[in-house]
C-alpha cells in the first residue's frame, strides 16, 4: 500500500450523533465517528451540582442558560455543521480538531454548538483514532509512559443534591490504599461498601441502603459525623484498618451556601467556622481528601484550609471547573492542592489535558471524575491512566454506569501486565 493510501485510512469518513438516555433517565448525546480503518463511539455525562462557570450543555433543562435549547439541538449541530466541517480530517489530529470546533463555536462557554455536542465529537474522535491505530485508548492518549492505575475514591454514602436525606455534604468516599494492585484495591472497596450497607441497615433500618445518584447509600441521617462514624464502622467491619482504607468528602459547598453563610448540620457557619469544622474532622477521622469545602468563588477560604491542612488533598471542582484560567488563579493563590478533572466542564479532551498538565506542573494532584448522571461510556478510566492521575472518582462500586469505569481499569491493568503499578498516595 502506498503512503498516501495508508494515510487515507485515518481520514474521518462520517460523524453521526444520536440521542440516548443517561443514568438519571434524561436524554444525552452519543456520537459515532468512522474512518476506513476504525470506529469510535462516545457519550456525554451530566451534573446535578453543576458549577456556574462550566461550559454550557444543551440539556432540555428549564434554565435560562440553555436558551431553551435541548439535546436534539446538540445532536443536530453534530450531524450538520460539525460533521460537515470535520469530514476528511485526520482522526489522529485531536488538538487540531478540538481547536477547530472551539473556533467555529466562537464562544467562551461553547453555547453555539453546545458543550455536549463538542465533547461528544472530541471523545468519539479519540476512540476512533485509537481503534484505527489498533491501540488501547489509554495508550493512544498517554503513550508508552502510561502504566499507573489511579486510586479509586469511591462515593459510598450520599447527601446533598444527590440524595433525599438531610446531609449537607454531598459525597462520603473511601480510598483503598493498603495494597499494591488496583484489582485488590477494587475488592477492598467493594467489601467495605458491602460492610457499610450492613452497618447502616443495623443502625437505621432496611431503607438506609437505598441509594443516591452515584450508587452510594442515602441513609436517613442529617449529621456529618454520623456519616463518618458509619464509614469508620464499615471499614472496621470489612476487616481493614484506618490506614488501609481512608476517607474523603465532597462537600459541594456551593449547594449549602446561602450567599453569606453555610447551612450545615442544623447550624449556620461562616467560612472561618467551616474551616475549623473541617480541621476538627481531619483530626478525628482518617480523612485524606476534601473536595469543594467552600463555595465556588471562595478562593481565599480554600487557600486558608489548604494552608492549615496541607497534608490533606484539597480538591477544586466547582472552583476550577477544569478551566486553566480558574486553575491558574487557584495556583497563584495557593487555593487547593488538587484539580478535579471533568471533561464535560470544559468541553474538549485537549482543554481537559491542558488543565491536567498545568495542575501537574504546579505540584497539584489530579482526580479524574465522572458526573452524577453517567452513561456506560468508560473513557474516563483510560484518561485517568493516560495522564497518570492520582485518583479516579466514579461513584460506588455498584450500578452499571459506575462499574463500567472501575471494570475498564481492571482491563487496563490486565493489558499492562507486569508493567502495571498502583498509585501509592
Ligand atoms: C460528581 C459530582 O456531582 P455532579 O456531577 O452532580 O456535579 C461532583 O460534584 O463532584
Ligand atoms: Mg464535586
Amino acid at each position: 500500500m502506498s503512503y498516501r493510501a495508508e494515510e487515507a485510512g485515518y481520514r474521518i469518513e462520517k460523524i453521526h450523533a444520536r440521542e440516548i438516555l443517561d443514568s438519571r433517565g434524561n436524554p444525552t448525546v452519543e456520537v459515532d465517528v468512522f474512518t476506513p480503518k476504525g470506529f469510535g463511539r462516545a457519550s456525554v455525562p451530566s451534573g446535578a451540582s453543576t458549577g456556574t462557570n462550566e461550559a454550557i450543555e444543551m440539556r432540555d433543562k428549564e434554565d435560562e442558560r440553555y436558551n431553551g435549547k435541548g439535546v436534539l439541538d446538540a445532536v443536530d449541530n453534530v450531524n450538520t455543521t460539525i460533521a460537515g466541517e470535520l469530514t476528511g480530517y485526520d482522526v489522529r489530529s485531536q488538538r487540531e480538531i478540538d481547536g477547530l470546533m472551539i473556533a467555529l463555536d466562537g464562544t467562551d462557554n461553547k453555547i453555539t454548538f453546545g458543550a455536549n455536542a463538542i465533547l461528544g465529537v472530541s471523545m468519539a474522535v479519540a476512540n476512533a483514532a485509537a481503534d484505527s491505530l489498533n491501540m488501547p485508548l489509554y495508550r493512544y492518549l498517554g503513550g508508552s509512559n502510561s502504566f499507573a492505575l489511579p486510586v479509586p475514591t469511591m462515593n459510598v454514602l450520599n447527601g446533598g443534591k444527590h440524595a433525599g436525606n438531610g446531609l449537607a455534604i454531598q459525597e462520603f468516599m473511601i480510598q483503598p490504599k493498603g495494597t499494591d494492585t488496583y484489582s485488590n484495591a477494587l475488592q477492598m472497596g467493594s467489601e467495605t461498601y458491602s460492610a457499610l450497607g450492613k452497618v447502616l441497615e443495623d443502625k437505621y433500618g432496611a431503607s438506609a441502603t437505598n441509594v443516591g445518584y452515584e450508587g452510594g447509600y442515602a441513609p436517613p441521617i442529617d449529621q456529618t459525623v454520623d456519616a463518618l462514624d458509619a464509614l469508620v464502622s464499615g471499614i472496621e467491619e470489612a476487616g481493614y484498618t484506618e490506614s488501609e482504607v481512608t476517607i474523603g468528602m465532597d462537600a459541594a459547598a456551593s449547594e449549602f451556601f446561602d450567599g453569606d453563610n453555610y447551612n450545615i448540620d442544623g447550624t449556620t457557619m461562616t467560612g472561618a467556622e467551616l474551616t475549623d469544622f473541617y480541621v476538627d474532622l481531619i483530626d478525628t477521622y482518617p480523612i485524606v481528601m476534601i473536595e469543594d469545602p467552600f463555595h465556588e468563588e471562595a478562593f481565599e477560604d480554600f487557600a486558608n484550609l489548604t494552608n492549615e491542612a496541607w497534608e490533606t488533598i484539597i480538591v477544586g471542582d466547582d472552583l476550577f471547573v477544569t478551566n486553566v484560567a480558574r486553575l491558574a488563579k487557584g495556583i497563584e493563590m495557593e487555593a487547593a492542592n488538587a484539580l478535579l478533572l471533568k471533561v464535560n466542564q470544559i468541553g474538549t479532551l485537549s482543554e481537559a489535558f491542558d488543565a491536567a498538565s498545568m495542575a501537574f506542573r504546579s505540584g497539584y494532584n489530579v482526580v479524574v471524575s465522572h458526573r452524577s448522571a453517567e452513561t456506560e461510556d468508560a473513557m474516563i478510566a483510560d484518561i485517568s491512566v493516560a495522564i497518570g492521575a492520582d485518583l479516579i472518582k466514579t461513584g460506588a462500586p455498584a450500578r452499571g454506569e459506575r462499574t463500567a469505569k472501575y471494570n475498564q481499569l481492571l482491563r487496563i491493568e490486565e493489558n499492562l501486565g507486569d508493567a502495571a503499578r498502583y498509585v501509592q498516595l
